[in-house]
């Protein structure tokens, strides 16, 4: 890819270069949700269900995109959501990532199932780090992860809560989705858990989840986090107020609003759907972040002005990554952030904190908390 690619792409616009250099495997890995894709398509489509109610003569001459989350400072309320595999897209993989984020003053959620370990993705990028976990069937493994991302000075540990099992991932059963030998789930080296079972028809990583992931996992494994560590726990994959109200309880200290990118329950209800009634049941308790379809700066806003204190972005991550490394992530940021700072301009709110529901029209069918 060439440096003019990356100056004239918008975030959807880098998925065909990205598709150019991935293999079949793992572009339908990365761009494939579960069964039909009804979520994957719904995440996106709901942000068109939504529009802004711009104020004029407005001073915007200084716009403030920073936020606080978990006591750091970012420079922007988008965060690098977790993925697996990084390096199936460029050699450099979550390193690579982990430098874009840090470069854009921002944070990456490294995935259980990184390429690269969670200790080397953190020295690539010092600064604020947090680490995605699963609850295994062995709960020692998993003992052993949260120390190995305190060790590496990780600043949050983020308990995934959508895969009890693997959605129903068509393209990957049909491609037969598996690590190539030359890569590792690294955060396992040394374990059995490092590579998939090899007598599987099929998808790989589903028989590596059904093997190794604990579906009878219950609110109390949050509990046992809890006494194992210190570090802040964020719950990501809360959709209902129910369960946000429970996450309260339990002691978490943030939520993510997240149906896995339309890759586990297909048919869940879109995330930006989700998120105002989740941000009511939370009642500014904790901090409410959300994920699904992010792809421009008029989507963050959507989400900041539903009850959202910062947003996460998976797949345009992948395709900066894939097209163009380092460089390609950096690009990805910089274009959401560059639309972001002109949507609150154009907006007539000069700060993220300015932003609350009277920011956005109220569609039929969406349960808006009350005007600000
Ligand atoms: C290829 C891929 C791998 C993912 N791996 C993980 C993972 O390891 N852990 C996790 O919690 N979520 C994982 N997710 C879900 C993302 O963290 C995030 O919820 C989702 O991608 C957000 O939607 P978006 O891709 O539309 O931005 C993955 C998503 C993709 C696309
Ligand atoms: C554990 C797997 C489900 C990895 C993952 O989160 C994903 O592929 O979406």
């Amino acid at each position: 890819m060439t440096t003019l690619d990356l100056k004239t792409a918008n975030c959807e616009a880098l998925e065909p270069a990205a598709r150019a250099v991935l293999s079949e495997a793992a572009y339908n890995y990365y761009a494939g949700g579960a069964e039909d894709e009804t979520t994957l398509r719904a995440n996106r489509a709901a942000f068109g269900r939504l529009y802004l109610r711009p104020r004029v003569l407005v001073d915007v001459g200084e716009v403030d995109t920073s936020v606080e989350i978990l006591g750091e400072r970012l420079s922007m309320p988008i965060l690098l959501a977790p993925t697996a595999f990084q390096r199936l897209a460029h050699p450099d993989g979550e390193k690579a990532s982990a430098r874009a984020a840090r470069a854009a003053g921002t944070l990456m959620v490294a995935s259980t199932l990184s390429t690269t370990s969670v200790g080397d993705t953190a020295a690539a990028a010092p600064g604020p780090l947090w680490f995605q976990l699963y609850v295994y069937r062995k709960r020692d493994i998993t003992r052993a992860l949260v120390e190995r991302a305190e060790a590496a000075g990780c600043t949050a540990i983020c308990l995934t809560v959508t895969v009890p099992v693997q959605g129903n991932r068509e393209r990957d059963t049909r491609t037969g989705f598996r690590l190539p030998p030359e890569l590792e789930m690294a955060n396992f080296a040394g374990m059995p858990q490092a590579a998939f079972p090899d007598d599987a028809a099929g998808s790989g990583l589903e028989a590596f989840i059904a093997r190794e992931f604990d579906p009878t996992l219950t609110w109390s494994a949050v509990d046992w986090l809890r006494s194992i560590t210190r570090l802040p726990i964020v719950l990501k994959g809360i959709v209902t107020p129910e369960d946000a109200a429970l996450a309260v309880e339990h002691g978490a200290d943030a939520v993510i609003v997240s149906n896995h990118g339309g890759r586990q329950l297909d048919c869940a209800e879109p995330t930006l759907l989700a998120l105002p009634r989740v941000a009511d049941a939370v009642a500014g308790r904790i901090p409410v972040l959300m994920d699904g379809g992010i792809r421009r700066g008029t989507d963050v806003v959507k989400a900041l002005a539903l009850g959202a204190r910062a947003v996460l972005v998976g797949r345009p991550v992948l395709w900066g990554l894939a097209a163009g490394g380092q460089p390609g992530v950096e690009r990805v940021l910089e274009m959401l952030g560059g639309e972001l700072r002109r949507t609150l301009a154009l907006l007539g709110r000069p700060s993220v904190s300015a932003v609350d529901a009277s920011a956005i029209t109220e569609i039929q069918g969406l349960v808006l908390p009350p005007r600000g």
